[in-house]
């Protein structure tokens, strides 16, 4: 099994273990064929996984326990990318009322980057409208905290550069207002 993930993923997959408590679990969420599956494969998750239909989503019946939640989105798909925003911002709009729902960090993979018809991670960004979806919680304490990360599931690149974020993260808390901490990573 390690030897079919490659160097590069498993060298950054001991990165990753050689932290110390590294056992937060992560509700991962996008549209169909996204490459959520692949992802966890590629990081031994087996859990937590759950696929947003395009319509007639209900995030009323999704309890989320987590501190924050990964959202996967297929970079390769113009068609649904309004869809996938659609569906990201009403499974926030569901947690910007509550304060606890506003500490829950968002980390974005702009999956298959690999792909020549791939989308840029700035129009991925663009497209959800991250910012606009931070910005929804700015009166609180500076914003909810968000990173894009452009992923390639099938090699893993990206990945474990995503956790660690979210690891510093949920680490050091909510930084002290004025510190950004939201950013995106162009490739
Ligand atoms: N080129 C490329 N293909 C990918 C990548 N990630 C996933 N795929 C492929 O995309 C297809 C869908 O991937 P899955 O991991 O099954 O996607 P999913 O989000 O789990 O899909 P559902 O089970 O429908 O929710 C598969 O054929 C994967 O091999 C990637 O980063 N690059």
């Amino acid at each position: 099994m390690l030897r079919r993930l490659g160097g590069y993923v498993s060298n950054k997959w001991d990165t990753l273990r050689s932290i110390p408590e590294y056992d937060h679990q992560f509700p991962i969420f996008g549209l169909d064929a996204a490459g959520k599956s692949t992802l966890l494969y590629r990081l031994f998750y087996s859990e937590h996984v759950l696929a947003l239909p395009d319509h007639n989503f209900r995030v009323e019946t999704v309890s989320i326990k987590a501190k924050a939640v990964i959202f996967v989105v297929d970079s390769t798909d113009r068609q649904r990318l309004l869809y996938a925003k659609n569906a990201l911002w009403r499974l926030f709009g569901h947690y910007d009322d509550a304060e606890a729902g506003r500490e829950l960090v968002l980390l974005v993979f702009a999956n298959k980057q690999d792909r020549e018809d791939a989308m840029t991670v700035k129009e991925v960004m663009c497209g959800l409208d991250l910012e606009g979806l931070a910005a929804r919680t700015l009166g609180w304490q500076g914003g909810r905290r968000w990173h894009i990360r452009g992923t390639d599931a099938t090699t893993g690149e990206g990945l474990v550069e995503g956790l660690l974020w979210l690891d510093v993260q949920l680490r050091v808390g909510r930084p002290q207002p004025g510190v950004v901490a939201s950013e995106a990573v162009m490739d």
